[in-house]
């Protein structure tokens, strides 16, 4: 403002208030200390005084500026009150009225230290709880992003999706955000203030959307919109009313050779989002039940290609199976999708989580299961290669049991590379994840050849198809400790030779694969799933290849007779080709039924 008014008073005793150890300076008493400057007192203070014309213009400019350029919140301060017998609020309403970006006013005296740790309580609360993102005072209403937020936190509050927030819900909601439940006569009480001013606001005994607006917007126009401000932040907003990036992305360290996947607790949190918009209870998401649930997200995280990645049902709707699998996939591709997804959803707030981080389990490094030959991870990727048209998208639309008629329902825009769902390996439910890759040489990148195993895939009636799998696998996977199949597919056409120097058969014995898996999706029912669990067995034991490979050494040697002299001599290497003799024939038998007979 204009010189004299009593600025640098006013911010001294505003600064022996944040100190109150400091004795106040009184008006008449300050000198003022070398380092003391504005620019030290947390909040900007429009000072102004109603005696004259001029100061008062003087003190417009300043809103304006204050407001327009610096965007920060304002107050109006009438200091020297001392001097006047009468308030002068007459003069500032209007301002008031004028401005609205102006958050309160308030008439003090540095002199006689009027007031002033009122103004310092409406500095700090125009910091920290500013009105100007809440409300619009010429509608007298709440802002539009601010109704927005509100609503989303409704809806994640409202546990059964009902549209009403009983009392089990008002309380889990006042914990959440207060730390204490609310007396059982206030929660009446707070009921019985919505109902007397909206009809529609309570309903069933418990608070409507509106109500739940309506008590804001009551909050905030009573000045308490530190209540709307801490439920806001608690929920996850910033002081512009969007989600904060911190509370989307909570730090999570994956180190190389780890796989991300959801823990349990996660997973009992979104079968309970399931469960709220499943409302007619048929274990599948309609459109409608789809676009309910992801209310909570500025934008639709899915898109049609979601139901050509997992398991639908007879009207092509996502199912329970398949809504799991999806989150699965999104945890294991692009966990920090992840995060952002579960918050949207509130899960740190109803799973009562540090973050959402907590919900999702970093795996060991693959290098130590492989050393442990054991694994605990519950996701295993594989690549599928294959030259063009030769049955790599059928493979996969097969796993969620599509044949061939419906898999030409697919439309080209809304086909997906991908395909997620379960399998039971030894009783244990395991995810498998099909990645279709282009078959594109140049195209390929280290994701495309970083997997768990790799399917290769001809087509058994086109004679050129078999040589994209040998080249691939002679490219890139035959020195690497990924286990591969080959897989013979549209097994129903009749077979032609191969254009290749040897028969599939002859090449996998060579390069100790297993024998190529007969497929076809031309099926009149779902096709069979019993290669898909090979492949999970398979990616989740690939050490117990090399430990048959390391026991039978000396039995395969014999067989090729690759023996030197000293091997010939050596009673230990008899013994071990022996075992190994008797291993593999208990073993080969067992795994030809179990695992590799062909169809
Ligand atoms: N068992 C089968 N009998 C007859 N036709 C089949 C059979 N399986 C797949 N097809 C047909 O073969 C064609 C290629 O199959 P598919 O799209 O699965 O191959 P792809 O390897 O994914 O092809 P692309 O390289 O174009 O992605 C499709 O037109 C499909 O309908």
């Amino acid at each position: 403002s204009t010189a004299k008014v009593g600025k640098t008073s006013l911010i001294m005793s505003l600064v022996s208030e944040e100190f109150p150890n400091v004795v106040p300076y009184r008006a008449e008493e300050i000198t003022i200390p070398a380092d003391v400057t504005p620019e030290r007192v947390p909040t900007h203070i429009v000072d102004y005084s109603g005696m004259s014309k001029l100061m008062g213009l003087c003190v417009l400019r300043s809103i304006e500026k204050v407001s327009y350029i610096w965007k920060v919140p304002l107050i109006l301060v009438g200091n020297k009150s001392d001097l006047v017998e009468h308030s002068s609020m007459e003069t500032i309403l209007p301002i008031m009225n004028e401005y609205s970006e102006i958050e309160t006013c308030v008439e003090c005296s540095a002199k006689n230290l009027k007031n002033i740790s009122e103004l310092f309580y409406y500095a700090q609360k125009a910091v920290l709880h500013p009105t100007g993102p809440l409300y619009c005072p010429e509608k007298k209403d709440m802002k539009s992003l601010c109704i927005k937020a509100l609503t989303r936190i409704f809806k994640v509050s409202d546990l059964d999706n009902d549209g009403i927030l009983n009392d089990n819900e008002l309380n889990f909601f006042q914990r959440t955000c207060f730390n204490s439940p609310l007396e059982p006569q206030a929660l009446e009480d707070v009921k019985s203030v919505v109902k007397k001013n909206l009809s529609d606001g309570v309903c069933d005994n418990g608070l409507t959307l509106k109500g739940f607006l309506f008590l804001h917007t009551l909050f905030i126009q009573r000045g308490r919109h530190e209540t709307t401000w801490t439920v806001l932040r608690r929920f996850g907003y910033d002081d512009d009313l969007e989600l904060n990036q911190d509370y989307l992305f909570p730090p999570l360290k994956i180190p190389s050779d780890c796989t991300t996947e959801l823990n349990h607790n996660a997973y009992l949190f979104l079968q309970s989002v399931f469960d709220k918009h499943d409302k007619d209870r048929d274990c599948a998401l309609s459109p409608e039940e789809v676009k309910d649930l992801f209310d909570v997200f500025p934008y639709m995280p899915w898109g049609p290609d979601v139901n050509n990645t997992v398991c639908t049902n007879d009207q092509g709707w996502i199912t329970y199976q398949g809504y799991l699998s999806q989150w699965t996939l999104t945890t294991y591709l692009d966990v920090q999708r992840c995060l952002e997804y579960l918050g949207y959803l509130g899960y740190s707030i109803i799973a009562e989580q540090e973050s959402q981080a907590s919900g999702i389990t970093v795996t060991r490094d693959k290098k130590i299961d492989l050393q442990k030959k054991q694994t605990q991870r519950s996701v295993f990727r594989c690549n599928v290669f294959g030259d063009i048209s030769s049955g790599k998208s059928g493979f996969l639309q097969a796993f969620l049991g599509r044949n061939l008629m419906a898999q030409k329902m697919i439309r080209e825009e809304h086909r997906s590379y991908y395909s997620i769902s379960t399998t039971y390996v030894y009783g244990q439910e395991k995810y498998l994840l099909l990645h279709e890759v282009f078959p594109d040489f140049d195209y390929l990148s280290d994701a495309d050849l970083a997997c768990d195993i790799v399917c290769l895939v001809y087509d058994v009636s086109n004679p050129y198809s078999f040589e994209y799998c040998a080249k691939v696998f002679k490219q890139y996977f035959m020195d690497s400790k990924i286990p591969c199949m080959m897989i013979a597919a549209k097994s129903d056409l009749p077979e032609i030779k191969q254009m290749y120097g040897c028969t599939p058969l002859e090449f996998c014995r060579r390069h100790k694969m297993p024998p190529p898996q007969s497929f076809t999706c031309n099926t009149a029912g779902a096709p069979s799933r019993d290669i898909y669990t090979k492949l999970t067995t398979m990616a989740m034991h690939p050490y117990v290849l090399q430990v048959l490979v390391q026991v039978w050494k000396p039995f395969l040697c014999l067989f090729c007779r690759h023996v030197s002299q000293a091997d010939l001599k050596s009673s230990t290497f008899w013994l071990r080709a022996s075992v190994g003799a008797t291993v593999f024939a208990v073993l080969g038998f067992a795994m030809y039924r179990v695992l590799l007979k062909p169809r």
